[in-house]
């Protein structure tokens, strides 16, 4: 099967919704009139090269960087700060302080929101450290975890606070190839049980392919939309096939030799695109 431009989804209101998103740093403009609207339910994936803004897309969804131009909303209110209906998992193995046990870690953010008992706090917490496969290392410290387990923790500390999106900034990316394939599984197999919304920043065509369903791709520096497409044929099971091959092989392409000019897709445009379901129709 190839890779399908991704169809309107006539009607329903998007859950998080970019328009037009310019990201600037100083003199420094790191996405430029990026739109994407990501649904309910979606594994939406923001894929392209290094530098391309795909981090600072992530960070504005989370209200930390604030757009020079355009706007990021959600639920259809416009996102003027962090919230606990959008959480973060880092990359980085060290966002989780180290003097707090796995359990505290988890409670923390809970506890935050000043929603919650203590105690339900806690029963929270060991239910969701038991689902990311860590029951039995409540009272563990982060230095006594590995990377994946360190994750795991970071995972189930995000699904906890049972956030409106998951937003995952290259999650696996300082794993080993093992463990990272690991976790691929083991958040394909949480979304099949939760059918939680994720927004998930990747580099790797194959992780793209694997994690999600749509797949937004950006062009280098600054980054522009260069196409939407749908993947929710491919997972890890389907991964080193031919299809899968060939669509790596066609991501690629579109990345970094796109046929033509590079030219930005604006939303319209991309909308216009679905009336054709062949990949090859892509600008
Ligand atoms: N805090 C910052 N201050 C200044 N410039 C920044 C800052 N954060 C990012 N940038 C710049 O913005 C651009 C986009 O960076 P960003 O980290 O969002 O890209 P990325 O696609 O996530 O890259 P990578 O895959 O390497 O993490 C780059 O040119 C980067 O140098």
């Amino acid at each position: 099967m190839s890779l399908q431009i991704v169809s309107p989804t006539g009607g329903i209101a998007p859950l998080l919704r970019a328009e037009g998103v310019s990201l600037e740093y100083g003199s420094t403009r790191a996405t430029h009139n990026v739109s994407f609207d990501v649904y309910r339910g979606d594994r939406f994936v923001l894929l392209g090269p290094s530098g391309c803004g795909k981090s600072s897309l992530l960070k504005a969804a989370a209200g930390f960087v604030r757009p020079r131009a355009g706007s990021i909303s959600i639920n259809g209110a416009p996102v003027d700060g962090p919230g606990p209906d959008r959480i973060v998992v880092f990359q980085e193995f060290d966002q989780l302080p180290p003097w707090k046990s796995v359990l505290e870690n988890v409670m923390f953010p809970l506890l935050m929101t000043k929603r919650v008992s203590r105690h339900e706090a806690a029963e929270r917490a060991a239910h969701w450290i038991a689902r990311v496969g860590l029951g039995g290392f409540e009272h563990a410290h982060p230095h006594t975890l590995s990377g994946g387990m360190k994750q795991r923790v970071a995972i189930a500390r995000a699904l906890a606070m049972q956030p409106d999106v998951l937003l995952m900034d290259e999650p696996f990316a300082a794993l080993d190839a093992l463990t990272r394939r690991k976790m691929q599984e083991e958040l394909g197999r949480l979304w099949e049980e939760l059918r939680f919304t994720l927004l998930f920043v990747t580099h790797s065509i194959e992780e793209a392919l694997v994690v999600g369903n749509r797949i937004l791709l950006l062009s280098p520096h600054p980054g522009q939309v260069r196409a939407e497409l749908n993947s929710h044929q491919f997972d890890l099971a389907s991964a080193g096939s031919p299809e899968f091959q060939a669509a790596t092989q066609r991501i690629h392409n579109l990345l970094f030799n796109p046929v033509g000019p590079a030219q930005a897709a604006t939303h319209a445009e991309r909308a216009g695109q679905a009336a054709s379901p062949d990949w090859s129709a892509a600008p």
